[in-house]
């Protein structure tokens, strides 16, 4: 069975709420077993579920522009995998949200890519078109956002927020991400 991990950083619940969409999209591909990660919750089984998994999505939220400082030690922790290439030609996608539209959330994604190019990782990007009409909270990656998935939460719980458009968003990369893998693994 292929195996899909995700490792997030949430500090609020927000990013939490996220990654638990991008694994219900993991799940609904068949075939696929998904492992949902706290990045404070890392020992020795969880990396041990990160070496043997066909792909890692990363999560974090965007603090200071940027991946939280929570999520760095983790990444920084992975230094040890990245001596023996441990995840090297695993697929890679990552995720993250914030308060602003923006919020300078790319440059958290473009660390992801890095950080996953450091390990010989393959990127998944977000292929779900972007809005049509980006101020309607309805649309599917209202953020515009292919590198990775984008969302936005207000500054209000996180059972409020962020938006079902951007959940699904999320959702469905997922299952790209999980769709990829399976065939890498096959
Ligand atoms: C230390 C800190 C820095 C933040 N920096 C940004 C930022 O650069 N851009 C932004 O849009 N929001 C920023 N925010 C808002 C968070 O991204 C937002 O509250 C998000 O929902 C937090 O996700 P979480 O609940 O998973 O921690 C920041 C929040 C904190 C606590």
């Amino acid at each position: 069975m292929t195996q899909v991990a995700i490792v997030y950083h949430s500090g609020y619940g927000h990013t939490a709420k996220v990654a638990e969409f991008v694994q219900q999209g993991v799940d609904a591909v068949e075939g696929v077993q998904s492992h949902l990660i706290s990045v404070n919750d890392v020992n020795d089984a969880t990396w041990d579920v990160l070496a043997k998994a066909d792909a890692i999505i990363f999560g974090s939220p965007t603090y200071m522009g940027g991946a939280s400082a929570d999520f760095k030690k983790f990444a920084d922790a992975s230094s040890k995998v990245w001596f023996s290439q441990g995840w090297k030609n695993k697929v890679a996608g990552g995720f993250t949200n914030s308060l602003s539209m923006s919020g300078d959330k790319l440059s958290t994604l473009q660390y992801f890519v890095t950080y996953a190019m450091q390990h010989g990782m393959i990127w998944v990007g977000s292929a779900t078109p972007g809005a049509q009409k980006p101020g309607d909270v309805a649309e599917l990656n209202r953020v515009g956002s292919w590198v990775g998935v984008m969302t936005q939460s207000d500054n209000a719980p996180a059972d409020v927020t962020p938006p079902a458009s951007d959940l699904e968003t999320a959702k469905i990369y997922g299952s790209r991400v999980a769709e990829f893998a399976k065939k890498l693994s096959a």
